[in-house]
């Protein structure tokens, strides 16, 4: 399952800069999952969605201040309570890879925090789940 993809682009701007003066690797993180998770919430149909698991992260290339960034997921597998993601970070204009996750698996709580069955099989490009 590949299709629909997502995508969401970032603008590097100083304040996410390491000590060296490119993207903090942290900073990139921390988007990849909170976009991941927005990506989540649209399939599953719930904000209660929490990050169970993510794949070994490599940083490919580094991106510098200015650099525009594309993140790229797809929906890779729908489990009872999960929904896996995949995730590839470039640059906007070159088009060189910067990261890249196979899997990132989201989990559906209830307010308790534990696992719920979603019910979800097929993946969505909209927002229309959020409504229902
Ligand atoms: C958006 C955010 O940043 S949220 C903040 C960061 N995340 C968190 O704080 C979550 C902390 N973790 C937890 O609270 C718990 O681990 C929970 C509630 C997510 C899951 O509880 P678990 O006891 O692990 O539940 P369980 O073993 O049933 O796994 C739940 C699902 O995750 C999947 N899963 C669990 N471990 C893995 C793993 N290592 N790799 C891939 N999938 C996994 C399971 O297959 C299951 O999916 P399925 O129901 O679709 O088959």
């Amino acid at each position: 399952m590949t299709e629909p993809r997502h995508i969401v682009r970032k603008w590097v701007k100083p304040e996410d800069l390491n000590q060296h003066g490119a993207l903090f690797g942290g900073r990139l993180l921390q988007w990849v999952d909170e976009e991941g998770a927005i990506v989540a919430v649209t399939q599953l149909g719930t904000t209660d969605v929490v990050t169970r698991h993510m794949s070994a992260v490599g940083f490919v290339s580094r991106a510098d201040r200015g650099d525009l960034l594309e993140l790229e997921y797809g929906v890779r597998r729908f489990g009872r309570t999960s929904v896996t993601l995949s995730c590839r970070v470039e640059n906007a204009v070159t088009g060189e890879e910067v990261l890249t996750l196979e899997s990132i698996v989201y989990v559906s709580v209830d307010p308790d925090g534990t696992p719920v069955a979603h019910g979800r099989t097929v993946a969505t490009g909209g927002t229309e789940r959020l409504r229902e």
